[in-house]
């Protein structure tokens, strides 16, 4: 009989309308490098300036190449979970789920357990279920946070169960109307809410004061595991079996069995290298082998809580489909976000990257990892090739119940997450998560699909993940500056996809790599045409063809086509006009400052000048930069070196708009629009971009305007750059 497939692949519409834009766009781009490379001005016109226009349009040609190679022919995947239960019922396997957080401060305690809640309440068998938070902080409010939710959740995943409620956060469930209230009685609703509120309060006020009532620290051993000398950064390793399902007691309110719950802080000493959140994922690799060993494991950053308690069973579609399911390495699901705002000022929203770099990924083997959100086979996170004949152990993991006791597991776990461990291994390397870079995520993910691994993009209408996005101007910048850096280091190492992958995966999927990975040398070529064609039209100097020219045609084209072309996309992927508009902004921005610290500090460190470090995003904001946020008025606030460069080309962009303009009223108003009409246009269209740092800078009076001493300082820096002569 012929089995049905688990999942189906629809190919994602308008691909006529999209390979129409791409082709003659191709044809424009070609005929305007012509032009540049045959009309080269003599020496002292403006040689120089157009060489570095030719340049850059040479880079920029390139890099749009690779930008195409996914979106020639994306894909969309739908599994069917009916056919999985029917087909599998008692023999679906056991799922180990890692939550990672660093630091008690950026990501308070209770927005961590809010996000194991949700995955310890998915929509599966209990028993299969096992949940491990990494605590990098080696807290004790975080430890004590999740006693308090071990317990909570003996109330929270029964109501959760006989509800069906979502999502299973409850501080997002709680932070949503009333209006599930007629579900249950309202006396049932506000015991669980009541219950709820009573302990998030006991864990923010253990949280601000920084400490543990005695009282309560009677109640777990594990809370002897700290004393007055342990710190984040040195501490002996730490696991603690919270909840363990094996053992027959630990059942919820209703009598069924809970899920596993594991608290893990690996060892950390100063002298010795951590390696981030990658050790982090390793140490919970091993930890997690000797008490579930679980073939599936699903990893979560801290902020990322379950939106959508069906997930494990869509993911497991991929993995047990009969034709493809031995190719899958892991699932990726996209990472988005319940905080964004409408128009989402920072261009935080990553529909586009969701739906069309990923979905375009997944038609050319398979999207990268992106960090979280992701189920991966254990097997393939401990090195292992993908052959023909490999066959999954699926039972794996169903042991029953061990001999050894919760005290002799923890023992063992330890040593497992101490930091001589890894001593003389492969660890990091050739097994679990790759070191040494800070997008450990890309580089891990790229290594899987070159020992021959595929990765389904799996995209849901209701989002399966959602987390906490950047709220502010610098944390944006900064988690931006952090990604590129990584993607760039990856690509001039070993690991450069057309290299590493030459041979092992296809080309365009190699290039699909690259729009990443080329993210920091954008900052060079965008810089040069934020700053030398406007600085040119002040001068006099004209970069551009005259309107009158036939030779204008092919560079308004590429220009407005790419640009609406850009902005169809945005628009059917669920962004609003204003927020491309936004998203463009912040492009532009992001490219003259967060990626050119990146390609900073990848040379840096390629020099030995620095060492590799990860910044954790914050998840909290002050109460009136939210409000801010919500208004969607960007925050500046701090004195970052990286306004500077903003104000510098908002700045310059002004005065040259203003200059040249004035000249060509008085010079001649006929002739000289002729010759500067591109650059007007694209002196004032950046101009535009920059209406919210004029307002920053000199118009608003709240907290978060540009600082006035980064002002004073663009204001002289600017006046340098004036003085550069266009040669
Ligand atoms: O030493 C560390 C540093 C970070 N983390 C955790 O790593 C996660 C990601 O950190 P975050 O600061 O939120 O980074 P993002 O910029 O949001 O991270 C994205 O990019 C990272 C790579 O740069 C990936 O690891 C993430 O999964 C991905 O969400 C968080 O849960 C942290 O708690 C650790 O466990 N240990
Ligand atoms: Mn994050």
């Amino acid at each position: 009989m012929e089995r049905r497939q688990l999942f189906a692949t629809e190919r994602v519409g308008g691909r006529a309308v999209y390979r129409l834009h791409a082709v003659t766009v191709a044809v424009g781009i070609l005929l305007v490098l012509y032009y540049r490379a045959t009309h080269v001005p003599a020496a002292g016109e403006g040689r120089a300036a157009w060489l570095g226009m030719l340049v850059a349009e040479l880079w920029y040609s390139a890099y749009w190449v690779i930008t195409q190679s996914v979106r020639w022919s994306p894909v969309r995947r739908h599994p069917f979970r009916d056919r999985l239960a029917a087909r599998y019922r008692e023999r679906l396997p056991c799922v180990d789920i890692f939550v990672c957080t660093a630091d008690p401060e950026s990501e308070p305690p209770s927005l961590v357990i809010s996000t194991v809640l949700s995955v310890m309440a998915y929509n599966y068998p209990a028993e299969k279920i096992s949940v491990y938070l990494s605590d990098d902080g080696g807290s004790v409010l975080t430890f004590y946070a999740l006693w308090e939710a071990s317990l909570f959740a003996k109330h929270w995943l029964p109501f959760c169960k006989r509800y069906n409620i979502e999502p299973r956060s409850p501080a997002a469930y709680f932070s949503e109307s009333d209006r599930h209230q007629d579900l249950c009685t309202p006396k049932e609703w506000s015991f669980i809410r009541n219950m709820y509120e009573e302990m998030t309060e006991r864990i923010n006020t253990a949280a601000m004061s920084g400490k543990i009532p005695e009282e309560i620290k009677a109640n777990h051993k594990g809370f002897h595991e700290w004393n007055q000398e342990t710190t984040s950064k040195n501490h002996q390793p730490i696991v603690q079996l919270l909840i363990d399902g094996k053992n027959g007691n630990a059942v919820d309110s209703e009598g069924d069995v809970l899920p596993t719950l594991v608290y893990m802080s690996r060892e950390k000493r100063p002298q010795y290298p951590h390696n981030f959140k990658a050790g982090a994922m390793n140490a919970l690799i091993r930890v997690s082998s000797v008490i579930s060993n679980s073939p599936i494991i699903m990893n979560v950053d801290c902020d990322m809580y379950s939106n959508n308690c069906n997930t494990i069973r869509d993911a497991l579609c991929f993995f047990l489909d009969e034709e493809m399911g031995h190719k899958v390495g892991f699932v990726q699901y996209p990472q988005n976000y319940n905080n964004l705002t409408k128009n989402n000022i920072y261009g935080n929203s990553h529909q586009v990257t969701n739906q069309v770099l990923m979905g375009g990924m997944d038609s050319v083997g398979g999207p990268m990892y992106v960090g979280t959100g992701c189920f991966h086979r254990r097997e393939i996170l401990c090195g292992r090739r993908f052959t023909e004949d490999y066959q999954e152990d699926w039972k794996r993991g169903i042991m029953d119940k061990t001999q050894e006791s919760t005290d002799e597991i923890e023992e063992k776990a330890k040593s497992l997450a101490a930091c001589m461990y890894e001593h003389g291994t492969l660890w990091g390397d050739e097994i679990g998560l790759k070191y040494g870079y800070p997008a450990e995520d890309i580089i891990t993910g790229l290594a899987i699909h070159c020992r021959g691994w595929m990765s389904v993009h799996n995209n849901p209408p209701r989002p399966a993940f959602l987390g906490v996005a950047p709220t502010t101007l610098a944390q944006t910048l900064l988690q931006q500056k952090r990604w590129s850096d990584g993607a760039f280091s990856i690509f001039l190492s070993n690991y450069c996809p057309f290299l590493f992958g030459h041979g092992k995966i296809k080309l365009r999927h190699q290039m699909g790599y690259s729009i990443y990975g080329l993210w920091a040398p954008n900052s060079l070529p965008t810089l040069y045409y934020v700053i030398i064609p406007s600085l040119a039209l002040l001068k006099g100097t004209s970069l551009f063809p005259e309107i009158t020219s036939p030779w204008i045609t092919p560079f308004m084209y590429v220009f407005c086509v790419k640009n609406m072309y850009s902005l169809y996309e945005a628009l059917s992927c669920g962004d609003t006009l204003k927020g491309w508009w936004n998203e463009q902004r912040m492009w532009m921005v992001r490219r003259i400052t967060s990626y050119l610290y990146g390609l900073i500090d990848t040379a840096r460190k390629l020099l030995g000048l620095s060492k590799m470090a990860f910044a954790v995003t914050s998840k909290v904001s002050e109460e009136d930069e939210s409000k801010r946020y919500e208004q969607e008025i960007m925050e500046f606030g701090s004195a970052s070196q990286e306004y500077v460069i903003i104000a510098i080309a908002a700045l310059l962009n002004l005065i040259c708009l203003v200059g040249g303009l004035s000249q060509i009223i008085t010079g001649g108003w006929n002739i000289l629009l002729n010759v500067f009409f591109p650059q007007l246009i694209l002196c004032g269209m950046l101009v535009i971009t920059n209406i919210p740092f004029y307002e920053a800078m000199f118009m608003r009076k709240d907290k978060g305007r540009i600082p006035f001493s980064i002002t004073l300082a663009s204001i002289g820096f600017a006046a340098l750059v004036l003085l550069i002569p266009i040669v």
